[in-house]
């Protein structure tokens, strides 16, 4: 294994731990976030009983395989602990999400839970956030004005591809992943892309995180609220 997916794994492992009898689990999405799925799955072949809400049909189906019970939000109305990765994290525990496209449904489990756990290998830690170009996850109804729009606020969209084809989220919508020269006030500038009628969610997870565990090359680090 790569010294990187080692890192992804030990971290994944390591929140996975927080995770107790009984809880109700919102599950993320990415490859960081799938060791943290593996890992429960052990665990509730030892025993641990958990329901968990997964937040892309990539977690489902892993989910699923490694033999997590599932539930969703007509059966459950509180969420215990999500634990998810994140493409690009500040200081100020401010996230930039949506790398792997599943933002949205992220946002709604990761917003529901008591607590959210961060998951990310140290390369994820910026000063500022965006670098990594903003997801922004738009109707496909007239895209191409949304993206005008987005534009007038200062942001450079792109239309996300994947395999030649115009990548379609689990909902049913496009993704405008879009540079901005480094994203001086998030909150404002998610604020100011949500009154965008196109615009169905940004990527910026404002004031959601309540600890950030990052692997680093000479162990774990943690950063709380
Ligand atoms: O936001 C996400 C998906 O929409 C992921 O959490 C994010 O892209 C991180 O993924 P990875 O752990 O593979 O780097």
């Amino acid at each position: 294994m790569d010294p990187m997916e080692r890192s992804k794994k030990a971290v994944a492992e390591h929140a996975a731990n927080f995770v107790k009898e009984g809880m109700v689990v919102g599950l993320g999405s990415g490859s960081t976030a799938n060791w943290m799925i593996k890992r429960l799955g052990e665990r509730v072949q030892e025993g641990l009983n958990i329901k968990g809400i997964p937040s892309s049909f990539k977690s489902e189906r892993l989910a699923a395989e490694c033999g997590i019970p599932l539930t969703d939000f007509s059966s459950v109305d509180k969420i215990d602990i999500a634990i998810d990765g994140a493409d690009e994290v500040d200081s100020d525990l401010q996230l930039l999400k949506g790398g792997g496209g599943s933002l949205v449904r992220e946002k709604i489990v990761d917003g529901e839970a008591e607590q959210l756990i961060i998951i990310v290998d140290e390369t994820k830690i910026v000063t500022r956030l965006g670098e990594f170009p903003l997801p922004i996850e738009v109707t496909p109804f007239g895209w191409e004005l949304t993206a005008e729009n987005i534009s007038n606020l200062g942001g450079k969209p792109k239309l996300r591809h994947l395999d030649g084809e115009i990548f379609v989220t689990n909902n049913d919508n496009y993704i405008l992943d879009c540079k901005f020269p480094g994203i001086q006030k998030p909150a404002e500038l998610h604020a100011s892309l949500k009154l965008l009628t196109g615009v169905v969610e940004t990527g910026l997870f404002i004031n959601m995180a309540d600890q950030i565990i990052i692997a680093k090359q000479d162990g774990i680090e943690i950063l709380t609220k």
